[in-house]
Parts: structure tokens; sequence; C-alpha cells
């Protein structure tokens, strides 16, 4: 396992503080402060309701702030809309896989290919030399390189996921955020996933909501573990393991 020291601030990447939301007077997410690096692969742990998948819904503007500040390379995007969040480099992957079924593996990394950059925005786009190079890289990244024909219908749950990783992947995103990505895989699978992650990390940083501790620990660069909208705890995987806090509100059960 990688393990990273301090963060440096030159290096953060992403950065929320005081950050709250509450829904009907509840605080779903409370003053939570967080910072992501370049190059880290970051996992957010905690018990169900903790408030984890609402953390990604804010980052991506998919629900507003309360309160508190979401920096992502020192730009606010607390009130920014979501395809303008999405332009600025910030992928979301939610827990069901949003891919066209009845479209092979390589229309579906074509369709995801990022039409509004450079010629192709003005001329329209076309399946040119480089765009069909980039499919075919992203398809070996994501194990389906032999796959590029077979219909999206017809792959395994795990290859789906593997897609649509993908899909986002050939957008370049300096900052991709998963939501369970390896719920309903098999051990197999899963292993291939954390190579998966590993691979990507370079250039950018990854934000993962995972409940599979075993997964965790193959991936985690830095563990934040969230309870009642709060960070518990966060530190290397290890230390976390330890901590009697995060065991009694849920490690230990
Ligand atoms: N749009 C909403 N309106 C009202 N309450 C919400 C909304 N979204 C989330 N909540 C509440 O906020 C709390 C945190 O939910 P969230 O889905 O972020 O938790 P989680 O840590 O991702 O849990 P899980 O592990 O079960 O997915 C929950 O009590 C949930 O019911």
């Amino acid at each position: 396992m990688t393990t990273i020291g301090p963060i440096v601030e030159s290096d953060i990447l992403l950065a929320l503080e005081g950050v709250t939301v509450s829904f009907d007077g509840f605080k779903a997410v409370n003053d939570l402060s967080l910072y992501i690096s370049k190059g880290e692969l970051r996992v957010i742990i905690g018990p169900n309701g903790a408030g984890k998948t609402t953390v990604l819904d804010l980052i991506c503007g998919r629900t507003k702030v309360s309160d508190g500040s979401i920096k992502f390379h020192d730009r606010e995007v607390t009130r920014m809309k979501e395809h303008e969040i999405v332009r600025l480099g910030i992928g979301r992957k939610f827990q069901t896989p949003s891919i066209y079924e009845d479209l092979t593996v390589f229309e579906n990394l074509e369709i995801s290919y990022p039409k509004g950059r450079g010629v192709f925005g003005a001329l329209g786009f076309r399946r040119t030399a480089a765009v069909i190079e980039r499919i075919h890289e992203i398809a070996e990244t994501i194990f389906l390189k032999d796959q590029l024909d077979t219909k999206a219908e017809i792959l395994s749950h795990g290859q789906k996921q593997w897609l649509e990783i993908g899909m986002l992947l050939i957008q370049d995103p300096e900052l991709l955020m998963l939501d369970e990505p390896v719920a309903g895989m098999s051990v197999a699978e899963r292993v291939k996933t954390a190579e998966l992650l590993n691979r990507i990390i370079e250039g950018r940083a990854v934000i993962v909501i995972e409940h599979d501790m075993k997964f965790v620990e193959s991936i985690a660069h830095r563990v934040t573990v969230l309870h009642q909208g709060k960070v518990l705890a966060e530190g290397r995987m290890e230390v976390i393991q330890e901590d009697p806090k995060v065991r009694e509100v849920y490690l230990g059960h």
C-alpha cells in the first residue's frame, strides 16, 4: 500500500471548509472540512446515513451547500451549475451504471469523448485517428480491449462498472469520484478494480466511497471516517482500523 505523508498545501486540489447542508433543519453534513491532494486516492467510509453520498453530491453541485466553501484549484464551485463543475474537471460515477445498453463498448466510449474541446467543438465531432486511439487506450485500461464491439447489455456487472469508469476517464477528469464502485462485484472483479484505481491515479485525485474494508485496504492512501455529517477520524488505514472511536461507530459492528 502507498502511504503518503502530511498534506502539502500547494498540492491541494480540492478544499472543503466549514461545509454544512441542512435538509429541513437536519444537518446531513455539519461543518465539514476536507482536503484532497493531487495524486491522492482518498476513501470515505462511515455508517449508513453518515453523509458520504451527500458530500459527493455537494462537490459535484447536485446539492447546494447551506454554508461553507468548496474550492477546486482555488475556484469556488458552490454556486456553479453541475455541468460547469464537470467542465472544470470533476467526474462522478453513481452507484448504478448509466451506460447505453444498446451501444457497443466502443460506441459508449466514443459518445463520452469530450466534444467541446479544441477543433471538435467548432467543426462537430469526427471519428479521427486520435479519437480511435484514445478509445483503445481507455479500453485497455478498463480491461475491455477485447470487448470493443460487444454490446454493453451483455457485459457482466463488473464490466459495466468499468465501462462507466472508462466513460469518465475519456474526459480526463482531474478529480474522479466513485460511489461504491465494487458493490455487487465478484472477488476477482474487486481485485481488478483495485488494480484499475491504482493505475488511473497518476495526474489526478480519486475519491471513493466504500463499505468493503478489504477493498479499502488495497486502495486507500488516506481514509476519512464520517459520522453524523462530521469527520470522526482521518489517516492511514492501519491507524484508522485501530481507532477506538471508529471501532465503536463503524468497524466494530
Ligand atoms: N435530499 C435529501 N433530503 C432529505 N434528507 C436527505 C437528502 N439526502 C440525504 N438525506 C439524509 O442525509 C443523511 C445522509 O445521507 P447520505 O446518503 O449522504 O449518507 P451515506 O453516508 O451516503 O449513507 P449510505 O452508506 O447508507 O449510503 C441521511 O439521514 C439521509 O436520509
